[in-house]
């Protein structure tokens, strides 16, 4: 009997049907930051000859999915999504459709209502897992929640030192409820227990990165925490073909960006994925920061933060431009005008501004982003951090410290090196993904000998 669990992601699904074939089943979990990457493994894995995908998904998911796949021979099944579930209102199959994450841990743990109609729709196969996490904060969760040193401490800004890896040092603050409560309970912990569990006893993990950058996480995972862990991405390189707008189809955005790239301006792209909660106080100290600061500026902002005034827009002319819509980041990231990106640092953004070259600006908010903004500023230093106003990693950020880094990152010694840095990053991204001899590429086509050898024997 094959296991689904709530898991804050994947499932990915490996058997050999014949000598030559392979099926691969996929199944989501259903929030935009850990959909997109899969959609993209999917597409890397139906590259190899005689490989057969089928992904997982709701109906109300189906039409992302199915769209993003529609060049591809991928086989797209919907599962019902669980009807009637307490706090969720009718119709929300995403977690960028909640109306506040708040109700995070409520929509995660209704996935385990799944589980019956999944089974039924696959049989006994090796499980692997995929947290759509880099490597660094899987591995310092481990370590912090496995020697409980985050109950040391008295204050959340206290810094500690792991033994495991000495020139590191984290707060409270880096890290989710759910490791900083000595007595852990409620439905967010009971979806973490669950899927961590399952996490455990799969057969082991792909995760969304490339060797080269994070080598010492990968390698501790693999030697000493008997956890197996294949890194295979960045897989927002595996992309799908990129349109190529007709002039008067592009989005007004690009030609916006088009009109900086000839009047010689550098643009900051600022955007916080797809699931922050931004408090309307927070969101006008962005709206003034920037404004204030001397960049031009496209900022993305979700539909429900619409705190900005009446007047903002005016105020800023031709300088910046905000946009509510869903928009095709990567393509953004890779406009030559965008010099730099103020991110939350969700995991698929840090990848997707480090393949396009382009310097981060990290002002973590919730989840693994905290951890993702030391990895981005103190280990692989292609970024600078916000300033919070009183240091701490989860303060408030005031308009003049935003205004004062903006101001650095792009024009800045520190944006520079920054800069310079994230370039580098970039081509050896690059490399990893490339087809036949590239370390990502080879790693999946290991792992794959490796679940069909074990099959065999
Ligand atoms: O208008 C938009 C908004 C988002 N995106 C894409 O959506 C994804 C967003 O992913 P990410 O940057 O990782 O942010 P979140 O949506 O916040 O991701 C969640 O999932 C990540 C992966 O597990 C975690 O690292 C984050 O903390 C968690 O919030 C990226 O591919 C973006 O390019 C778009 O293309 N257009």
């Amino acid at each position: 009997m094959s296991l689904i669990i709530p898991t804050l992601s994947l499932y990915m699904e490996a058997k050999s049907r014949d000598t030559d074939q392979y099926h691969i089943v996929l199944f989501p979990f259903m929030s935009k930051g850990h959909t997109i990457p899969l959609l993209h493994l999917a597409r890397l894995l139906l590259r190899r000859p005689n490989f057969i995908v089928t992904v997982f998904t709701t109906p109300g998911n189906l039409s992302f999915v199915a769209n993003s796949l529609s060049d591809t021979t991928a086989f797209v099944i919907d599962l019902p999504f669980p009807q009637n579930v307490p706090q969720i209102p009718a119709g929300v199959e995403s977690t960028d459709q909640l109306p506040s994450m708040s109700l995070f841990a409520q929509f995660a743990l209704s996935t385990k209502l799944m589980q019956p109609d999944f089974e039924k729709a696959i049989d006994t196969i090796p499980r692997i897992g995929f947290y759509g996490m880099s490597i660094y904060s899987w591995c310092l969760c481990k370590v912090v929640a496995e020697r409980r040193l985050l109950f040391g401490p008295e204050s959340d800004d206290e810094l500690i030192t792991l033994p495991q890896f000495p020139s590191i040092k984290v707060t409270r603050n880096d890290f989710d409820s759910t490791f900083t409560d000595p007595e852990p309970n409620g439905p967010l912990f009971e979806f973490n227990v669950a899927s961590i569990t399952a996490a455990i006893n799969s057969y082991g993990m792909i995760i969304n990165s490339f060797y080269e950058l994070e080598s010492a996480f990968a390698d501790y995972l693999n030697k000493e925490s008997g956890n197996k862990v294949w890194c295979v991405g960045p897989l927002c390189l595996v992309d799908a073909p990129r349109v190529v707008h007709e002039p008067h189809k592009k989005p007004t955005w690009i030609k916006w960006l088009d009109q900086k790239l000839e009047q010689g301006r550098s643009v900051l792209y600022v955007a916080f994925g797809s699931q922050a909660d931004i408090s309307p106080e927070q969101l006008k100290e962005i709206a003034t920061g920037l404004l204030d600061s001397k960049a031009n500026f496209l900022w993305v902002i979700r539909a429900k933060e619409r705190e900005l005034g009446d007047d903002y827009e005016e105020k800023i002319g031709n300088r910046g431009i905000v946009v509510r819509e869903w928009v095709d980041q990567r393509e953004i990231l890779m406009h030559r005008s965008v010099q730099g990106f103020l991110s939350h640092c969700g995991w698929n953004s840090v990848l997707e501004s480090i393949c396009a070259g382009v310097p981060i600006l990290a002002w973590p908010m919730m989840a693994d982003q905290p951890l993702n903004a030391r990895l981005v500023v103190e280990e692989i230093k292609v970024g600078l951090r916000v300033e919070t106003c009183d240091g701490s990693v989860r303060g408030f950020v005031q308009w003049e410290g935003l205004k004062r880094m903006v101001n650095e990152l792009m024009e800045g010694v520190m944006g520079n090196d920054a800069r310079k840095k994230v370039k580098e990053c970039g081509e050896i991204a690059k490399k990893a993904m490339e087809e036949g001899s590239g370390s990502s590429w080879r790693t999946l086509d290991w792992l794959i000998d490796e679940i069909c050898n074990s099959r065999k024997t």
